[in-house]
């Protein structure tokens, strides 16, 4: 029997860059093949130029001449189905000509262009000579450019770009020159503490703000940016999510190795495969007792409730837990300082002698002060990188997410599971538009991490969310269905018993 008898073909998918080499390994095709592994993406190169490059900058240029390039490019395309080309460094107006050539002939479905000129230590890469050939070849093919804003000012004559409004007009006009979506990148705009993008797909603008990350590691940031966009889209992503988790991986990439030291000179390169190492720790560290499974029946807690059942918080946490809560978070919006840490100090006590893993709502401070479990963090709350960063691996980290894009952050951000709401109308949070259960069902779709649904739940709907049945929906977290009850242990009971049942008839 041949060994393949009986099992499926593989199919990976599959990003050609053409670019140059960086004998740093910071840039280039060496981030480019970094950058596409880290995105689980198979990456084939087409040399066209050897750089003698380190930290400090580039010491020598070698270009491969067009026929060499045209020989590599027949290669790999005769050979093997290529989703997209993306393209970099590009030293001579007959390199872009053949590539642009060979574009149209192989057919190639999807082309990202990064169009590489200048080094970020400032050294040439593409002389003014190629460009045009990016205007008048290449970006009439690109599915996506993606320059930063000397990029830009050079494809459009030197025009000047210092503010938000000139990056969106400059998007405009080089969508004019053809490419079908513009990604101009402002991590150099002066006196903005974000790194805003802006991205134009030919109708609609969307302002793209992520953290900036002080470091010196940003060597290689915009060949990373371009093959996460080309990975993402050969996976088949749409364009517009591909760039926001290719904006949330450099962030996540640029945060992890923000203290790492590879030579000696002013830009170093970053590690691309932190996540590796993140999942290491995952499982070494004191949080690999977190397991989904405890999502089943996720207790938030609300003062207000206990007040009016005059309850103190330890008696309802110890309540909700006797009923069959898996995991309870204290959502204080109330309390100062003091009192809410002298609370959660109390309800971690309680939680740790049943085994319940205990989060706060919110406060990333109040969770380190008590030794709680973790954090659940909204949108508009810490950051789950700097949550990440300052809890460590060894804590759980919940987020809320209402969309599919907030889902891919949330996991290359490091978060351990998403809450995702408001399902259905409640009174619980004010000013919070629910999504249904399609927005639910859409979220766990694409989800990478396990999900809680919240909002407006109770055993009288429970059963209509898990009937979504997408594998990573692993329970529901409630609050008045518990804690605005007579009896708090009788509610958790009640809808402990339901979620068993439907969990037990689904297997
Ligand atoms: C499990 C879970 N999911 C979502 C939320 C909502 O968090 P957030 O969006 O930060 O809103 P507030 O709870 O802070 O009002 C949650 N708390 N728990
Ligand atoms: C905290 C929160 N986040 C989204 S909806 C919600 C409130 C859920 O409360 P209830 O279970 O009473 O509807
Ligand atoms: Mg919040």
């Amino acid at each position: 029997m041949s060994e393949t008898q009986g099992s499926a073909l593989q199919w990976l998918p599959h990003v050609l860059t053409v670019a140059g080499s960086d004998s740093g390994a910071g840039a280039g095709i060496q981030a480019d093949i970094k950058a596409c592994a880290a995105a689980g993406v198979y990456c084939s190169s087409v040399i066209t130029a050897v750089t003698a490059q380190n930290t400090v900058g580039v010491q020598g240029v070698y270009s491969i001449a067009e026929e060499f390039v045209t020989e590599q490019l027949r290669s790999v395309l005769s050979d093997m189905k290529v989703d997209v080309i993306k393209t970099g460094m590009l030293p001579s107006p007959g390199v872009i000509t053949v590539l642009c050539q060979i574009i149209k002939e192989f057919q190639v479905g999807t082309v990202v262009v990064d169009p590489v000129m200048v080094s970020t230590s400032g050294d040439i890469l593409s002389g003014p000579s190629t460009l045009t050939g990016f205007l008048e070849q290449l970006l009439p093919l690109a599915d996506i450019v993606t320059p930063n804003l000397k990029e830009a000012s050079a494809l459009l004559g030197g025009i000047s770009l210092e503010t938000v409004g000139d990056m969106r007009s400059a998007a405009k006009s080089i969508h004019d020159l053809g490419a079908r979506n513009v990604l101009v990148k402002g991590g150099d705009l002066r006196g903005s503490s974000d790194a805003i993008d802006i991205f134009f797909d030919g109708e609609q603008f969307h302002e793209l703000s992520g953290p900036r990350i002080i470091t010196r590691n940003t060597h290689g940031t915009g060949c990373t940016l371009a093959s996460y966009i080309a990975a993402e889209l050969a996976k088949g992503t749409p364009m517009l999510l591909a760039v926001q988790a290719a904006k949330s991986f450099v962030e996540s990439a640029l945060l992890f190795s923000k203290d790492l030291v590879i030579g000696s000179g002013p830009q170093g390169p970053f590690d691309h495969l932190y996540r590796m190492k993140k999942h290491q720790n995952d499982i070494n560290g004191p949080n690999s007792r977190f397991s989904a499974d405890s999502l089943l029946l996720y207790a938030v807690t609300d003062s207000r409730m206990n007040r009016k059942w005059s309850r103190s918080m330890a008696e309802a946490v110890k309540a909700s837990i006797e009923g069959g809560a898996t995991i309870v978070q204290l959502r204080e919006k109330e309390a100062e300082t003091g009192k809410f840490i002298d609370i959660a100090v109390k309800c971690v006590a309680i939680c740790r002698s049943y085994g319940v893993p205990l989060l706060i709502n919110d406060r990333v401070d109040v969770a380190l002060a008590c030794d709680a479990d973790g954090v659940h963090v909204g949108q508009s709350d810490m950051p789950v990188l700097f949550a990440r960063k300052i809890l460590g691996a060894g804590k759980i980290i919940g987020v809320s997410c209402k969309t599919p894009a907030q889902a891919e952050k949330a996991w290359a951000d490091g978060a351990d599971y998403i809450g995702c709401g408001g399902v259905f109308p409640t009174t619980t949070k004010k000013n919070n538009p629910t999504i249904g259960l399609d927005g639910l069902k859409a979220v766990c779709l694409s989800s990478k991490l396990p999900v809680v649904a919240i909002g407006g739940i109770g055993a009288e709907n429970a059963q209509s969310v898990m009937e979504l049945s997408a594998p990573n929906l692993k329970g529901v977290a409630v609050v008045s269905a518990l804690f605005d009850q007579e009896s708090v242990v009788a509610e958790t009971d009640r809808l402990k018993s339901l979620l068993m049942d439907m969990v037990m008839t689904d297997r």
